[in-house]
């Protein structure tokens, strides 16, 4: 049993990698960065640390794939690959989409790939991604025989700084949640994947809770000059307007998909206290990466109050200052972060912002965000 996974990185590594090779695949890494790969040829295993505990497992059975030097042998991978799946991160799906193309078009028998990215619709995207570079029988047989079904992953993974490229210290906690529906064939039998026939309120939930909190914790903490979300978490100003966005965002979700509001409000506490973790040393320059991406249309801070607006019919405080946060956010080892700085150098923030944002002037959010970037500015 063979698997292809796009991504060597944190999540790649630290959590996929690890499920994959734990459900006896033979797992086989492709990823641009030639030290991580010549490492995981040469070990053929690595070390993933579950932070908080003394507990480690070995990831066997892996070895890697450059995505560019080794393109025929990546084609062949796929080709013989069983499930593929993805870790690069939303704006990298376009650019593996040729080789994944080719890849698959030489396959003979079903399979699936997966993207894990944090966004809605990731394998969904990808397809159309990867059928832009097909011909129109190529694009029947991709139709008819691979399956992309949509998944939601959570797990928090630092960046790493250890001794070892290899070794991946993650929290104990993690979720992927697979939708059945796109799956040709039989489904992939990998222990830790919770399989259901509609991922929309799980990656919502997901998306709208965790990477809300997270992105609160990053923008407003490195407002205030933080280094780490646990920093940021020991400041209970700053904890405490956390609560108060996800509060928001959970009165659209409990309202949209029913929960049980009880067990929304525990799965906040249970998110916020992931981010206490002690053990795990997070940057907010990891977390609040991408600031264009994540203050786009569909992402974790718009989407949710653009939402809030609609449901609960009233202006989003808490997310409309982390967005303002945000248009405040730099980060010079950041493309994202230091085109958004020019594009407010250039527009001025609300300008910035209705433009990633997708925004027209009179929308109620932009008012709401133009009143917390004045306060900030004071
Ligand atoms: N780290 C987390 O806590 C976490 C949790 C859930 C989901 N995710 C999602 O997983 C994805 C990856 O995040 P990450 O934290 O692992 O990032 P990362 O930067 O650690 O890993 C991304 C990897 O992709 C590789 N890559 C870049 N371009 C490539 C290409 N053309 N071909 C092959 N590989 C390429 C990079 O070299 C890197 O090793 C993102 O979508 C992220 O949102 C991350
Ligand atoms: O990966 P991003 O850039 O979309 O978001 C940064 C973090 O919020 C994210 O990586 C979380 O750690 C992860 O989604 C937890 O499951």
């Amino acid at each position: 049993m063979k698997a292809v996974h796009f991504g060597a990185g944190n999540i790649g590594r630290g959590f996929i990698g690890a499920l994959l090779s734990q459900a006896g695949y033979e797992t086989i890494f492709v990823d641009v960065n030639g030290e991580l790969i010549n490492e995981l040829n040469q070990k053929r295993s690595y070390q993933v640390d579950l932070a908080g505990t003394d507990r480690s497992l070995e990831v066997t059975n892996v070895s890697g794939l450059n995505s560019i030097n080794d393109e025929q042998a990546v084609i062949k991978a796929i080709e013989e690959a069983e499930i593929i799946t993805t870790a690069v991160g939303p704006n990298i799906l376009s650019v593996i989409a040729p080789v994944l193309a080719k890849g698959l078009l030489h396959k003979k028998e079903k399979g699936n790939v997966i993207a894990c990215e944090n966004m809605v619709g990731g394998s969904e995207i990808l397809k159309n991604h990867i059928l832009e570079h097909a011909d129109a029988e190529e694009k029947d047989w991709i139709i008819e025989n691979i399956g992309f079904p949509n998944s939601a992953v959570d797990r928090i993974v630092p960046d790493q700084h250890q001794e070892d490229l290899l070794t991946v210290k993650v929290e104990p906690y993690f979720e992927w949640v697979v939708e059945t529906t796109a799956i040709k064939g039989g489904r992939p039998e990998i222990k830790g994947i919770t399989y259901v026939d509609d991922l929309t309120p799980y990656i919502e939930r997901k998306l709208f809770t965790v990477n809300t909190g997270h992105a609160v914790a990053a923008y407003l903490g490195k407002f205030h000059g933080y280094q780490t979300i646990k920093q940021v978490m020991d400041d209970p100003a700053i904890k405490e307007k956390i609560r108060g966005a996800l509060q928001e965002s959970g009165a659209v979700l409990i309202e949209k998909y029913k929960f049980d509001e009880e067990v929304h409000y525990e799965y906040i506490e249970t998110i916020l206290s992931r981010f206490e973790n002690p053990d795990l040393s997070d940057e907010v320059t990891r977390v609040g990466r991408a600031p264009i991406r994540k203050l786009g249309p569909n992402d974790r801070l718009v989407q949710p109050a653009v939402s809030y607006l609609e449901y609960v019919k009233e202006d989003p405080v808490r997310l409309a200052e982390v967005i303002a946060a945000a248009l405040f956010y730099e980060n010079e080892k950041d493309e994202e972060a230091v085109e958004l700085q020019k594009l407010i150098t250039e527009k001025g923030r609300i300008n910035a912002f209705k433009e990633v944002a997708e925004l027209d002037s009179d929308h109620r959010l932009v008012k709401a965000v133009e009143a917390q970037v004045h306060h900030l500015e004071k």
